[in-house]
């Protein structure tokens, strides 16, 4: 079960009011995702008196949030759904191309497709993203695979820190993981004691539906150009044709079929949220407070502090607004009015990790960013730094739908909460152990493929996935159960393709305004570099 939240998460929150807290901090850190969240309960353990702030609310103890496969329902649960609408391409005549493309329409209502209702305005392709304690991995479809060693090598080269390179990166894998599916297996290259549980869908709930162990065989047949012969009907069949832990030491360059190890630890969803709470509430055997970490939510940063030291500007603390709902990507339904305003200051350091696109914006609103952009919004410079929003990556993602006219078993009684009772949300809540929770243990793409494209170059470049379900990407309503099953048929079954590796940087996120609360404009540019060599033909 997850631990509650305690007096710690709003001891210097808007509701507190215990106005003799700390108001100086060592750090102060923006954003509780899988960057900020882990750093800030590292940097507490260590001594520090650390600040850890986020925009949204603490939703982990919601079915939401917690159940696995309930995942794709939280990507639409208004207290901590945050929507972009983004660009991938440059041009309408590109973006319109894509199906999911969505309009605002005359009456407020989103639109996808193409002709819309006339008068809507554009608004883009849906990115969802998690305003939450835990940033995305709060609603993120819980994947955890391993980085290739020539990643890391390659963060090294580009940072001159060689502290980055893949053996030290391997122990601080084996520090934060919580291996539970290897026992009694070869555990070199993991951890055991880490907070990060690491568990697949368990095996005995994917051999009960014939389908999905007949997507197993077939795609062996596909990758390894042999078949199988009989569809395996036992977890020791079925471990006989796929390969073993694609996170193992040197496995993560293998090609080949793997069940997928899940952010998951007993059937539900692990994440640094539990991380951070954990650490905020741990007592002395007196009972007295353990690390000095607060969290502070419900708090939105709208900019960076500076002080000089010399001629070099030093962050020194945050402006803030509190509120619930305050960011332009929440839904209407969530959305709420700044209820207090203040400032926040750190001796240390202030760390800015509030995700891939909301850190360049805060940056550029506090004065760092390329100049010409700032001097075009009246920001006055504190640093002129042209990489700030420029360089913007993400794996492109494609789908391959396909229908058979029988059901997949695996998901009778699962109404994603659309009933009452979801059966499978029973079963969850009731089940004694990770087998006994089914389905909804796991993430619902129970099978993936790793495989190297034809320009691959020393590693596997392509990562798919496959699940029972009509996946072709996001729109508003995506994760619908009538339009992730329509028809209620539940013959569907996708794998969706991932290209790693990518070689496109061209993707930018720059100012719309200087109203912190209105999201910037992203744009992706997919394929506007490195075309013509990133495999995108295969
Ligand atoms: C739908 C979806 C599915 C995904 N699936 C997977 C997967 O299966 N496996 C995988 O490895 N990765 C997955 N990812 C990606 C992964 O979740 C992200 O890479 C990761 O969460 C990024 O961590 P982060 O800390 O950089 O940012 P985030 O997780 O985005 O966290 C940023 C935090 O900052 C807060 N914040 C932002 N601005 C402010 C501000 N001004 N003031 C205060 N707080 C602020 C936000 O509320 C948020 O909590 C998925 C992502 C999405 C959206």
């Amino acid at each position: 079960s997850k631990t509650p939240p305690s007096d710690n998460l709003t001891a210097v929150g808007p509701q507190s009011t215990d106005q003799a807290r700390v108001e100086s901090y060592d750090y102060i850190i923006v954003g509780s995702g899988p960057g900020g969240g882990p750093l800030a309960a590292r940097l507490a353990i260590a001594g520090f008196k650390v600040l850890l702030i986020d925009a949204g609310s603490d939703q982990g103890t919601t079915v939401q949030e917690s159940a696995p496969t309930l995942w794709v329902a939280s990507t639409q649960y208004a207290p901590m759904q945050w929507n972009y609408f983004v660009n991938h391409f440059p041009t309408a005549d590109r973006q319109l191309q894509d199906t999911k493309f969505t309009w605002q329409t005359p009456s407020g209502d989103y639109f996808v497709g193409p002709n819309p209702p006339n008068g809507s305005t554009p608004l883009g392709i849906l990115y969802p993203r998690a305003g939450t304690l835990g940033g995305c991995a709060a609603h993120n479809a819980l994947i955890t695979i391993y980085p290739h060693d020539s990643d890391w090598t390659y963060i090294g080269k580009l940072t001159g820190d060689h502290s980055w390179g893949p053996r030290k990166m391997r122990h601080y894998f084996e520090k934060l993981e919580n291996n539970q599916y290897l026992s009694g297996h070869d555990l070199s290259g993991h951890g055991t004691d880490g907070w990060l549980g690491t568990n697949p869908l368990d095996p005995s709930i994917i051999v009960q539906d014939e389908k999905v162990t007949c997507h197993a065989t077939a795609a062996v047949a596909v990758i390894k150009n042999k078949q199988v012969g009989k569809t395996p009907t036992t977890v020791k069949e079925l471990n006989k044709i796929m390969d073993n832990d694609p996170n193992g030491k040197g496995q993560s360059g293998k090609s080949g079929l793997y069940q997928v190890p899940l952010a998951v630890s007993n059937g539900t969803r692990s994440s640094p949220r539990d991380f951070v709470i954990n650490t905020a509430n741990a007592v002395h055997a007196n009972g007295t407070r353990q690390y000095h970490l607060d969290i502070r939510l419900n708090t939105f940063v709208t900019k960076i502090l500076f002080g000089r030291s010399g001629m070099t500007p030093r962050a020194t603390g945050v402006q803030y607004l509190d509120g619930v709902g305050l960011y332009s990507t929440t839904p209407s339904s969530a959305a709420g009015n700044p209820t207090g305003n203040g400032s926040l200051y750190a001796t240390r350091e202030v760390i800015i990790s509030a995700g891939a696109y909301n850190t360049p914006q805060l940056l550029k609103l506090s004065g760092i960013g390329p100049k010409a952009e700032l001097q075009q919004f009246d920001i006055p410079v504190v640093f002129d730094s042209p990489g700030v929003g420029t360089n913007l990556q993400d794996r492109y993602e494609t789908a391959v739908v396909s229908k058979t006219t029988s059901s997949f078993e695996i998901l009778n009684g699962c109404s994603l909460l659309t009933t009452d009772p979801d059966l499978c949300l029973e079963q969850w809540q009731n089940g004694a152990t990770p087998a006994g929770r089914g389905f909804y243990s796991g993430n619902a793409f129970p099978l993936a493929v790793i495989k190297k494209s034809s320009v691959a170059e020393d590693n596997p470049d392509i990562f798919l996935f496959g699940g029972p379900v009509y996946f072709r990407g996001f729109y508003p309503g995506w994760a619908d159960l009538s339009n992730l099953v329509p028809g209620g048929a539940k013959g569907w079954w996708s794998w969706m393709v991932l290209k790693a590796h990518n070689r496109n940087t061209a993707g930018t996120v720059t100012l719309r305004s200087t109203n912190p609360l209105d999201t910037p404009i992203i744009n992706f540019n997919f394929f506007d570099t490195g075309t013509t060599i990133d495999g995108a033909d295969d």
